[in-house]
């Protein structure tokens, strides 16, 4: 029996409410597996966990994250409670970057049963890779002065090493895929980082000459997102960038709250961490009709990784298969709650394994 150790984080918000259902349908599937047991280490981390201890994670909670094989985490954000910027870096992004999750893949693809509002979506079925060490998302800077005079700095940082192994991430993917990699640039507005970015991008391009390349301006990209989504197979794109336009892939879904990511760590030091792309939803919180989909994805994604690929398509295809019998929370149009769906896709795992 091999045994699997995750580190559990729901975090804030509906983060509290979908991911203890969607442990549900992970025991179920090491069940059906036979050969493996998911053992949760559960973190309390959050903004009430802020409230009380002054920290979003205690001192020694990093070290405890990295004695385990991956982290599955909700949402963290409760603006009411924490300023975001605060819990956000006190712990989604502290986590990132101290486990060196230096990737963070994110696809998008239509999925029968789910309305895209596009009125034309043509199986679009698209990745997008995002920076997630460094870029727009940077502590360097400051603020001086008040009132009138106030002056606010933020700088983005691009590195060498972070973008061309993103970049290159990226023209690996799409080696599996379609073979084509897009790169999201603002090499018109944004004068030092992105020309930098669109030579790196050039140079790795080089040294793949079947991919085919194309680099976009990330205002004329997020259009074409919505008016040729079809086009794309891998996008690679800051970590702002690649933050906006996963929000943008969700919503042609037809939902965020079916879109997911994983936070990968590349060098094999610490664990990936697997999340939803949406946050913590404060507006639709304790009514029980957030969407389990976009978790459930990502723990599909934290299977393929953990090398249990058979149980990842094995949910891929009950989620699927749940939605197209219409069984969906309010988000996509349906009237089920959260519970309902993942019963259902239990339902359904039992059913194939029999
Ligand atoms: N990775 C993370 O943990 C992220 C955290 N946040 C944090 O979450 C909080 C709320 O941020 P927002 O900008 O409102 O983004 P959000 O993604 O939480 O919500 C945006 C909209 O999508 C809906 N939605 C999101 N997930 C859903 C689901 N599973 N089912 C049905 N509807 C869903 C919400 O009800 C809301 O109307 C903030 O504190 C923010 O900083 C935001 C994005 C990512
Ligand atoms: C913070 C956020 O919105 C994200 O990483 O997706
Ligand atoms: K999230
Ligand atoms: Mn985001």
């Amino acid at each position: 029996m091999s045994k699997i150790k995750i580190s559990v984080i729901p975090g804030d918000g509906i983060g509290q409410e979908v991911v203890p259902e969607t442990l549900k349908v992970l025991d179920t599937l090491a069940e059906i597996h036979g050969g493996v047991s998911f053992q949760y280490e559960t973190h309390p981390w959050s903004c009430e966990y802020y409230l009380e201890h002054g920290i979003m994670m205690p001192t020694d909670g990093m070290a405890r994250l990295h004695q385990t094989d991956a982290i599955y985490l909700g949402a963290v954000g409760n603006p009411k409670l924490v300023p975001d910027h605060v819990s956000l870096w006190g712990l989604l992004i502290k986590i990132r970057r101290e486990c060196e999750q230096v990737i963070n893949i994110r696809p998008a693809q239509y999925i029968e049963g789910v309305t895209s509002p596009l009125a034309e979506p043509n199986n679009f079925d698209f990745i997008v890779v995002r920076e997630n060490s460094e870029g727009e998302y940077s502590e360097v800077g400051g603020r001086i002065h008040s009132g009138e005079d106030a002056i606010a700095i933020q700088n983005a940082v691009f590195t060498r090493k972070a973008t061309e192994r993103t970049i290159r991430y990226a023209f690996e993917l799409a080696q599996k895929r379609k073979g084509r990699v897009t790169s999201a640039t603002k090499s018109n507005g944004i004068v030092h980082s992105m020309p930098f970015w669109d030579e790196v991008f050039q140079e790795v391009a080089n040294t793949y000459p079947e991919i085919e390349t194309e680099s976009n301006h990330i205002d004329a990209l997020a259009a074409f997102f919505v008016s040729k989504p079809q086009h794309f197979d891998v996008v690679v794109a800051s970590n702002l960038f690649g933050d906006i336009l996963t929000d943008l892939g969700a919503a042609i879904m037809g939902s965020i709250g079916i879109a997911p990511a994983a936070n990968i760590n590349l060098n094999g030091k610490y664990p990936s961490m697997f999340e939803p792309v949406h946050g913590s939803a404060p507006d639709i919180i304790g009514k029980g009709i957030a969407n389990p989909i976009g978790q459930l994805w990502t723990a599909k994604m934290m299977l393929d990784h953990l090398g249990f690929e058979e149980l990842g398509s094995m949910l891929f295809r009950a989620i699927k298969e749940t939605i197209g019998e219409g069984i969906k929370t309010r988000d996509l149009g349906g009237s089920a709650n959260m519970k309902e769906v993942i019963d259902h896709i239990i339902g359904k795992l039992r059913l194939y394994s029999k």
